[in-house]
């Protein structure tokens, strides 16, 4: 293989969307060094994603922008099922303060994400943004570094890198590289978006609405101020722009309207069978289409950046366990089918079938809905608990492994911020009480911080959702999924030898951006 040392370069990203560029960043602020191809020279200027929850309002502070996401998005009310006649069904109500430590639920203009993004990365001496390139080759990957071809007005241009990360939408250059083919969940239906800008009166709350109708099944909200998107099921002989929006304006509206994008769409439910081969990967919806009905689409794709990167970071850069990068897709293709499943189903449920027994599976859905705490658990169970795996040590009980620890504020020296911030970007062990000799000497041997939940100052948040898992400590991954617990009454964690050689690398740590404090390293010692 003839590499070309000056074109050598730790990772490359196809697609400078939200998810490529927030790979670059995670990477960067682990000092790993990316180039990012993108096909556009600037960011596509039109709305797409609007919705998010809380736990990508937290991937993005991890990224370094969650204030700049706050500045831009609005929380939003939660999602209504509504019947033919806008009468509300059942309603799933998203709170202000999430586990994650922001509104369960934020809407925003996907340009403005990205802007931000893109202004960070701008930022990041570690990243250099290729915008205008066609990526013409990746790979075949064997071993050593994997070579990536594009073209641009100057010719064509190859890279070597130790990585590639495959952002690049449905349809990726980079699937087909790999040999990745699409597993079809069954849905696929054609759909018309319309964004729209007005100053009216349009008869909204303050969070999604799903209209349960077969006969014109149609997703409503409010994105911004005067910003708002509608989406409906095609159907023979469709209505105008002006029609179709009309059940939410005044009668004989002639205000203003502007459209800002009218689309149509073919809404798709589908996981691509493998999403690695070597040092290749798939990302976002190069990985998986998810039908738009739960808001969870650009959200799966920033989970992906997030479980990937710190894996990537640690084998690239400290020489960790070639088999961290196994789990990704381990661990992100189960989580990403479960939600394209739960987005079918609320389709299912918008369109299904006009027979009397649809009708009547309506009013069922609708009066489990009415359960106490039924739509609290719905609501929850978007983003489901990372199934079993070498990361995610689960015993008999499932209890907290592989669910995300709460991010409540805290105060540490004097200064109050967020959890996460505290915790820096590496493994940390959190206890209920003072770590015992062997927990601080694990911590210690990890060089990584082992707190008492009583030493930060939270709200009692931390100490509740140790005691509502029954463990006296956890284990805690870089992206703060719970890795492993010391159940109440334990001594040491349920399978620390299974998972410590996976921890261990062969060299030391370059200091990431959100390093824990060393006076909270050194309470291990
Ligand atoms: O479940 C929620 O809070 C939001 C759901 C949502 C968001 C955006 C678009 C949708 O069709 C549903």
């Amino acid at each position: 293989m003839n590499v070309d040392e000056a074109a050598r370069v730790p990772v490359v990203i196809v697609g400078a969307g939200p998810v490529g560029v927030t790979a670059a960043l995670l990477l960067a602020r682990r000092g790993i060094r990316s180039v990012v191809l993108e096909r556009h020279r600037d960011v596509y200027p039109l709305p797409r994603a609007v919705a998010c929850d809380d736990e990508i309002h937290r991937i993005l502070q991890a990224a370094g922008v969650g204030e700049e996401f706050t500045a831009i998005s609005r929380p939003a009310g939660g999602l209504r099922l509504l019947d033919a006649r806008h009468r509300v069904m059942a309603e799933f109500r998203r709170s202000r303060r999430g586990r994650h430590g922001y509104p369960q639920s934020s809407m925003f203009d996907q340009p403005e994400l990205e802007r931000v993004l893109r202004d960070a990365l701008a930022k990041r001496p570690e990243c250099e943004l290729r915008g205008g390139v066609e990526v013409t080759g990746v790979g075949p990957d064997t071993a050593g570094p994997v070579r990536v071809t594009y073209r641009d007005d100057t010719g064509e241009h190859e890279l070597w890198a130790e990585a590639v990360l495959g952002c690049d939408g449905a349809n990726s250059l980079t699937r087909d590289a790999i040999g990745g083919v699409w597993e079809d969940l069954h849905f696929e239906e054609r759909w018309t978006v319309i964004d729209a800008e007005t100053t009216g009166p349009v008869r909204c709350w303050e969070g999604v609405d799903q209209v349960c109708d077969p006969k014109q099944p149609a997703t409503f909200m409010r994105v911004n101020d005067t910003r708002y998107r509608w989406e409906f099921r095609q159907r023979e002989g469709q209505e105008t722009v002006r029609e179709l929006v009309a059940p939410w304006l005044p009668p004989s509206y002639d205000g203003d309207f502007d459209v800002v994008r009218e689309t149509q769409y073919t809404f798709r439910a589908r996981v691509a069978d493998r999403w690695r081969s070597g040092r290749v990967f798939l990302l976002g919806d190069a990985a998986h289409l998810t039908p738009p009905f739960v808001g969870q689409g650009l959200c799966s794709g920033l989970r992906d950046a997030h479980n990937l990167t710190w894996k990537l970071a640690r084998v690239l850069q400290q020489g960790g366990d070639e088999r961290l990068l196994d789990t990704y897709e381990s661990e992100r293709r189960p989580h990403a089918r479960h939600v394209v499943r739960l987005a079918v189903a609320m389709g299912w449920a918008m369109t299904g079938g006009q027979d009397g027994a649809a009708a009547i599976r309506r009013r069922a859905l609708a009066a489990a809905c009415r359960i106490p705490g039924l739509t609290e658990r719905a609501g929850r169970d978007l983003s489901p608990p990372l199934t079993a795996g070498p990361l995610v040590r689960r015993g008999v009980r499932r209890g907290l492994v592989g669910t995300h620890c709460p991010q409540p504020w805290v105060s540490v020296g004097g200064r109050r911020t967020r959890l996460d911030e505290v915790l820096g970007d590496s493994f940390a062990v959190l206890t209920a009480t003072g770590p015992g000799p062997s927990l601080t000497a694990l911590a210690h041997g990890l060089g990584i911080p082992a707190l008492p939940v009583t030493d930060l100052g939270d709200d009692g948040t931390l100490a509740a959702w140790l005691r509502s898992g029954r463990a006296d400590a956890v284990l805690l991954r870089p992206d703060r999924i719970v890795m492993d617990v010391v159940p109440s009454g334990g001594r040491d964690f349920t399978s620390t030898a299974a998972w410590s050689p996976l921890l261990h690398t062969t060299r030391s740590p370059v200091p990431s951006e959100r390093t824990a404090p060393k006076s909270l390293l050194r309470s291990t010692t």
